[in-house]
């Protein structure tokens, strides 16, 4: 059994790195994972996320510098990334990727372009400093992004992806990489419309994104390179936690981590309406829900006797916090018999199955 840094006499910043130390050393890049389905950089992926939970708060600073290097969400050390990267379509998803690469400083503003539609979206882009913005992607916008740039980003509604992909087919190069983050669009889809030979990534980001705590996975394409893969693994870890996954599991990730922060705020406002509902202002019950939330999340990847792969179970942390004849088992008992544990499980079931549907 690993001896605890305050066993060892250590004071509490040495007690801590010894900790983010151990944790390390138990996802060990190359440890392999046993779960099934998960894939060998995974690991790599997991250990991030550890870290990334036992750092929270860091983001590798604002900023929009470029060359050299950045730092991921979990601290380390990342390179920035030297190629130009297009995104036809920045709106939610799209501006959360941009805005977030640049807080990591894994590029700059002068090595993004984005093809818009709206006015908006425009204005929302100048202000934080994107110079090259260009116009709807089936009027011209998309061959002046593939002129720009070698990574280009999918980021239109999955509905608008037929007629952005038919745009975009005819400038698309062997030296282009392109990643779709849209929900429900195979690599096959993106393949066939884009070209025999193109080279492309799957990913399913998050929203969270934006403030370095983003949960993506992604998969490659048939023509997508290891160096693909590791380059987009490296823009993702750049704003959170990142995963490769096979593509069979990607409507599962976008039903959980992909749709799963709306549900979060739902639960986030429901606990706060019981925080008002027993007496508290409005702002300080918002405040405590989101803090408890966050709090508890990061728990999951606090290191203890219990922990896997630098997790706790939730199950292990849950009973920590109920009392016998105490508060938490009878909140625990009446969410219970309202049925939210199943309500989570069907919704996250059924927007998995919505992804499944956009495929066409
Ligand atoms: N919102 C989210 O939390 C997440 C969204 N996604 C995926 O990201 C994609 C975008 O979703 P959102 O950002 O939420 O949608 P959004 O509607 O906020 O953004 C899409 C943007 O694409 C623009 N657009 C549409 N057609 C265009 C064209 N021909 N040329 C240039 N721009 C065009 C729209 O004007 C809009 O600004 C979707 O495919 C979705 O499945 C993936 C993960 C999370
Ligand atoms: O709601 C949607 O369809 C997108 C995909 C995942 C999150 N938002």
């Amino acid at each position: 059994m690993r001896l605890l840094a305050a066993e060892q006499g250590l004071g509490p910043a040495a007690a801590a790195a010894a900790v983010a130390v151990s944790r390390q050393a138990w996802l060990l890049p190359g440890r392999q994972l046993q779960w099934a389905g998960l894939t060998s950089s995974a690991s790599r992926s997991a250990a991030a996320a550890a870290a990334a939970a036992s750092q929270s708060g860091s983001t590798g600073g604002g900023g929009s510098g470029s060359g050299g290097s950045s730092s991921s969400s979990s601290g380390a050390k990342l390179k920035a990334v030297p190629e130009r990267i297009g995104f036809i379509g920045a709106g939610q998803m799209g501006e959360a990727l941009i805005r977030g690469f640049l807080k990591a400083r894994v590029s700059s503003p002068g090595k993004i372009c984005c093809s818009v539609r709206d006015f908006d979206r425009q204005d929302a882009l100048e202000r934080i400093g994107i110079g090259s913005i260009f116009g709807d992607a089936t009027e011209g916008g998309s061959e002046e992004v593939a002129r720009f740039a070698r990574i280009i980003f999918l980021c239109t509604k999955p509905q608008a992806m037929p007629e952005v992909l038919e745009a975009l087919a005819p400038h698309i190069t062997p030296d282009h990489l392109v990643v779709s983050i849209a929900a429900g669009i195979t690599l096959v889809t993106l393949e066939e419309a884009l070209g025999e030979g193109a080279r492309v990534v799957r990913v399913m980001p998050n929203t969270p994104s934006l403030v370095q705590s983003g949960a993506s996975a992604f998969c490659l394409g048939r023509h997508a390179t290891q160096q693909d893969g590791e380059l987009v693994e490296t823009l993702l870890s750049s704003v959170g936690f990142c995963i490769q996954v096979q593509e069979k599991q990607m409507d599962a990730v976008t039903g959980l981590s992909g749709s799963g922060p709306a549900f979060v705020y739902l639960m986030i406002e429901a606990l706060a309406d019981g925080g008002v509902a027993a007496g508290l202002p409005r702002d300080t019950a918002l405040a405590l829900a989101a803090k408890t939330v966050a709090g508890a999340a990061q728990m999951v990847f606090s290191d203890d006797e219990t922990s896997v792969l630098g997790m706790v179970h939730p199950g292990v942390l849950k009973d920590r916090v109920a009392s016998p004849a105490g508060t938490t088992i009878e909140g625990l008992a009446e969410l219970e018999s309202s049925g939210v544990r199943g309500a989570f499980i069907r919704a996250v079931k059924r927007a998995a199955a919505r992804s499944k549907e956009l495929a066409g």
